[in-house]
């Protein structure tokens, strides 16, 4: 199978042309979610994600049997900057340790009933430092987003993508900052753990790569300031919308990817809620410029799709209440 694309035009043409929730779908659960047997209202936000989830698939009464993780691997030119607490090579390592299942996220995945691939992008090709030239070219940043949309199983029922890429908070600093302005300081943080002397060089790296790339067109500021791993999120992200599969995203990193889709079609993101709030400073910002509140804040900064899967635990519980339980007619229980 090839991606229904092969330029950015026609990428951007295709994120105009995503559906829409169902309607119908969305009306019935909100009936059914009234006749369970429960108070008004007491499930909380499990109440609102389990009809924005059968709103998705189209089913009033759905299941959620079959999440996908997958986890996309990248290399890029500014980690020669010293913009990370760890080098380069860590990438290739972390993604055999996925491949070895001894990640955090092979146990989250398995931990809630997830299936999960290991993407790995060109890493002995590092994508081109910012503050020199572009990151990518057009067609290296379609390839990569062709393979996010090539990875999604058609079959899931949720999606979690996640990323490994030593240096790749830097990026997503300069993808948020070139999308919704501010400084550059705002948007950038400690990412693995880089010192203050690290902070500073990472924050004027990121103001360097504003100047050399002043394109704010959306998929133009992925080319020219993301990297592999964060153009296949959005492939990925922008083929689970197409497919109508609910996404769960995870960190900063994810988010920035996201945020790309966001600002190149109104409502690309309808289809995603935010799995957690990342330690990573900005993380909160970037969620509440996409108008997204997190389901958990538990001072994760991994990355690899860590927060999103776990919070795959908490929609799976809204889901099975929202399908499983009864209604008060049903169970002969006394109505308000
Ligand atoms: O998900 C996040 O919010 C997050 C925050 C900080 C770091 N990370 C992970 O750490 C790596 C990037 O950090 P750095 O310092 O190398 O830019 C990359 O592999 C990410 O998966 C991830
Ligand atoms: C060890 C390590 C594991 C990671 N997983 C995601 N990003 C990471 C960064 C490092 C450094």
């Amino acid at each position: 199978m090839t991606a229904p694309f092969s330029s950015l035009s026609e990428f951007r043409a295709l994120l105009q042309a995503l559906p829409a929730t169902d309607a119908a779908a969305v009306a019935a659960a909100q009936a059914r979610n009234g006749q369970l047997t429960k108070p008004p209202g007491a499930l909380g936000r499990l109440e609102e994600l389990a009809i924005w989830y059968a709103g998705w698939r189209g089913d009033a009464r759905p299941r959620l049997e079959h999440p996908q993780v997958i986890v996309f691997a990248g290399n890029h030119g500014v980690a020669a900057r010293g913009v990370s607490a760890f080098p380069a090579e860590v990438t290739v390592q972390m993604v055999a340790n996925f491949r070895a299942g001894g990640a955090a996220i092979n146990q989250l995945a398995k931990a809630f009933g997830a299936t999960m691939d290991v993407l790995a992008l060109e890493l002995d090709r590092p994508t081109a430092d910012f503050t020199q030239t572009a990151a990518m070219t057009e067609a290296e940043v379609i390839s990569a987003l062709a393979a996010g949309w090539l990875a999604v199983d058609a079959a899931a029922d949720l999606l979690v993508v996640g990323e490994m890429g030593i240096g790749n908070t830097t990026p997503a600093a300069a993808i948020a900052c070139a999308l919704f302005g501010g400084t550059p300081g705002e948007w950038t943080g400690r990412g693995t753990g880089v010192d203050d002397k690290g902070l500073s060089v990472k924050t004027q790296v990121v103001a360097e790569g504003l100047v050399t790339n002043p394109d704010r067109e959306p998929l133009e500021v992925l080319r020219c300031l993301g990297g592999r791993e964060i153009a296949a999120m959005a492939g990925a992200i922008a083929r689970a919308h197409h497919a109508r599969i609910p996404v769960i995203l995870d960190g900063f990193i994810c988010t920035a990817a996201a945020a790309v889709l966001a600002l190149a079609a109104e409502g690309a993101l309808d289809h995603c809620i935010a799995g957690h709030a990342s330690a990573e400073a900005a993380h909160r910002a970037l969620l509440s410029k996409l108008g997204k509140q997190p389901l958990l804040e538990l001072g994760l900064r991994l990355g690899e799709g860590s927060g999103a899967a776990l919070a795959i635990g908490v929609l799976k519980g809204a889901v099975a209440c929202h399908s499983g339980m009864a209604t008060f007619a049903e169970a002969g229980v006394s109505d308000a």
